[in-house]
């Protein structure tokens, strides 16, 4: 049996700790299972890479944004069995090229709830916080010492957060968020969701939740329907003081929409995870803007939660293989 992974690390550094962390949990899984596993370890394959080196593989291990489509279900041949996705977002995938051909397919919802609602929250206080620009201050020796008016920023405590997108990750932020004392938590989506009242979040239509929220966070997937949600008119209704986070995905996102907002003060500040494109080229505008705090799309990059996908991933696929019920099926 042959199992072939695709990662997409992009540096030396996170390689090792692929191998080291993730990767050791995969081989011993799968060697028990009598899989023969192929690891890509090349920095950043291209998509023809891939194509190159799939054909003839029982499953597929895919870590990467790669489109997952037709293509590339015919460049591994008949004989694939099983794929499953390292992550929880789907939009880089064509469910249905897998529902046509009735390849089971995994993905790895929940394990990394946790682990990106922290990224959600550490980027909502770092944009509130003036975190870049503080940083800038320092190095570029700016810092004058102390004054009453000297960087300040906006309060979590008593605040009104708007959560777009209530799933799993988006209820973790909101259990995160009572910590810091928040007076209200909206949410919008498509319907009220019965974990909401649990949480004291309440379900409102998305232009209340703009014009009430001091914080947006957006962890909704990325559809036809999300796409460029955010954009000149969303950001105009949002309050001049309000924190834009996004840690979903970047083309939920009129980008240029949002570098607009940010350098005409139309909201106050932006934390993202994610942007458009990936890695963000590094002369882009979104990297000059003082009140925007960036991350390279690490939501769930802590060595616990990697490992846990990972382990996930292997486990459905093996289960795929055997012809079991997969842990966490896509359809
Ligand atoms: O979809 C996912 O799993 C996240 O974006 C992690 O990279």
């Amino acid at each position: 049996m042959k199992c072939t992974g695709w990662a997409r690390s992009n540096s030396e550094a996170h390689k090792d700790e692929m191998n080291n962390y993730t990767t050791k949990n995969i081989i011993i899984l799968f060697s028990v299972s009598r899989f023969e596993l192929i690891i890509n370890n090349q920095s950043n394959p291209t998509r023809q890479d891939i194509i190159d080196k799939i054909a003839g593989v029982d499953a597929l291990f895919w870590y990467s944004y790669e489109r997952l489509d037709d293509e590339i279900l015919d460049a591994a041949g008949s004989r694939l069995k099983v794929v499953a996705t390292m992550t929880a977002g789907l939009n880089h995938i064509d469910i249905d090229a897998f529902k046509r051909r009735k390849i089971p397919l995994a993905y790895t919802p929940t394990v990394l709830n946790k682990a990106v609602a922290d990224v959600a929250v550490l980027l909502a206080l770092a944009a509130s916080r003036r975190l870049r620009e503080s940083r800038i201050h320092i190095e570029k020796g700016l810092w004058s010492g102390f004054g009453v008016q000297y960087l300040l920023g906006t309060d979590i405590e008593n605040s009104t957060v708007g959560i777009v997108g209530f799933g799993g990750i988006g209820q973790t932020v909101a259990k995160r968020l009572k910590a810091f004392e928040v007076a209200r938590i909206l949410y919008s989506g498509h319907r009220e969701k019965p974990e909401g009242k649990q949480l004291g979040a309440e379900f409102v239509p998305l232009d209340t939740l703009l014009r009430e929220s001091d914080f947006v966070i957006v962890s909704a997937p990325l559809t036809d329907e999300t796409k460029n949600m955010f954009n000149d008119s969303t950001f105009a209704k949002m309050k001049p003081t309000a924190v834009f986070v996004n840690i979903a995905r970047g083309a939920i996102v009129d980008q240029d929409a949002l570098i607009r907002a940010l350098k005409n003060g139309t909201i106050f500040a932006a934390g993202l995870d994610v942007m458009e494109p990936e890695p963000l080229p590094i002369d882009h505008e979104l990297l000059e803007l003082p009140n925007c705090v960036l991350m390279p799309h690490i939501g769930c990059a802590t060595f616990k939660t990697v490992a846990a996908v990972a382990e996930l991933t292997a486990r459905n696929i093996i289960l795929g293989y055997e012809n079991k019920p997969l842990l966490t099926p896509v359809y």
